[in-house]
């Protein structure tokens, strides 16, 4: 039996799932998605509401496994709607715990990762991390500008992912990954495509608070005049309309499911209104990937197709069908955040890298 140097525990709190694993230094022990269904998430107000249910739901997994917490030596989330930040791994520290409980930058499922993992990390006097949150934020200038002067484009998205994946296809291309120009679309909970340019991610829709291809359960991108129409019917708060458009929006919405397979099987046993939405996303993740190689001249070296929807056979296959003439579509199903988080812990570990201190540097606005 090999012998190991460090233990974690990798804590990933996504819309629709919380996935946790068990790192033996890079070697992964255990692994266990833990999928939540709608009717329970709506149950809570707010995301922070959902802290009891989803730390619980991991201490008692652990326990169920026979796993003891008092050996880990460090506890890793993924992290949280914080200030736009570059990435790299971050020591969770009270400013970073302040504005994950308010959420900084609105409410999602990963601002829970540090808290608990701080909250686990601190009763065994272990240290606790975040990698990679989903506000790292390399954005090029000229994706910055929205259009409207009060508003500036922001960089939200499946950063962890989006970054682990692209690393592991430039090492199956033989090149660095700072050579390559590669379009990575995580499609989850939320559904991003980024457009990564010598190792930055220069453009990409925010996937949270609406833009891009709508998702198992947000908008994406909607006729902005009929939002302001019913942002201002009288009929909605404003915390109402946020979550129309982010939870219950996407399938949700048309089809009160966020669950992939699901919505397959009612295609199967003859569902037109199931097929009808299922095709349109894949329609406007292809339209996004179609902008997305604009944003690069057409010089695309791999389309990179990943998250738990790229399970979906169908719905790889509709989306290759469009895209296909661009550049290569290389397909990973699933995501490496659990694995991607481990080892952002470790390089610290280890001395490899300083954990930062949040906020450094926040990223500079462009205009
Ligand atoms: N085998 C599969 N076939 C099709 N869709 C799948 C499969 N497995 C998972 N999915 C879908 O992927 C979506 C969740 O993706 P995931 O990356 O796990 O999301 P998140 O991390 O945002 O919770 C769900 O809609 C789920 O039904
Ligand atoms: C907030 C962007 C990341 C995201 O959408 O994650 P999930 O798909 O896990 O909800």
């Amino acid at each position: 039996m090999q012998q190991r140097e460090y233990r974690l525990l990798v804590i990933n709190p996504g819309s629709t799932s919380t996935k946790i694993g068990i790192f033996d230094d890079e070697r992964s022990v255990f692994e266990k998605t833990i999928r939540h269904d709608i009717e329970k998430i709506n149950t809570f107000e707010h995301i922070i509401d959902q802290y009891e249910f989803r730390k619980n739901v991991i201490l008692e997994t652990l326990d169920h496994e026979g796993i003891n917490v008092s050996k880990l030596s460090a506890v890793v989330g993924r992290g949280g709607l914080l200030r736009p930040i570059e990435g790299g791994t971050y020591n969770v520290n009270d400013i970073m715990l302040e504005d994950l409980r308010k959420g900084y930058s609105g409410e999602h499922a990963s601002n829970l990762g540090g808290i608990i993992a701080f909250e686990i990390a601190q009763g065994l006097n272990i240290p606790s991390y975040i990698v990679d949150p989903v506000v790292v934020d390399e954005l090029a200038p000229l994706a910055r500008v929205s259009g409207v002067p009060e508003m500036e484009r922001k960089s939200i998205f499946h950063a962890l992912n989006q970054k682990a994946v692209a690393r592991r296809v430039a090492k199956q291309l033989g090149r660095p990954y700072e050579d390559l120009r590669l379009i990575v679309t995580h499609m989850g909970g939320g559904i991003t495509v980024g457009v990564h340019e010598q190792g930055k991610v220069i453009d990409v829709n925010n996937g949270l608070h609406g833009e891009g291809p709508f998702s198992p359960e947000r908008a994406g991108t909607v006729p902005v005049g009929d939002l302001v129409s019913m942002c201002f019917s009288g009929e909605y708060y404003a915390d109402e309309i946020m979550k129309k458009l982010v939870g219950n929006a996407g399938f949700v919405g048309y089809l009160g499911t966020n669950d992939a397979v699901e919505v397959e099987k009612r295609i199967e046993e003859g569902d037109e209104k199931a097929k009808l939405v299922y095709d349109a996303m894949a329609y406007q993740v292809a339209k996004e990937i179609g902008a997305a190689s604009a944003v690069l001249n057409g010089k695309v070296d791999a389309i990179v197709l990943t998250g738990g929807l790229a399970y979906g056979k169908d719905f790889i296959n509709q989306i290759t069908e469009r895209i296909a003439w661009i550049s290569d579509v290389i397909v990973q199903p699933g995501e490496n955040e659990l694995q991607a988080l481990a080892e952002g812990g470790l390089r610290v570990l280890r001395g490899e890298e300083d954990a930062k201190e949040y906020p450094n540097q926040p990223v500079k606005q462009s205009i």
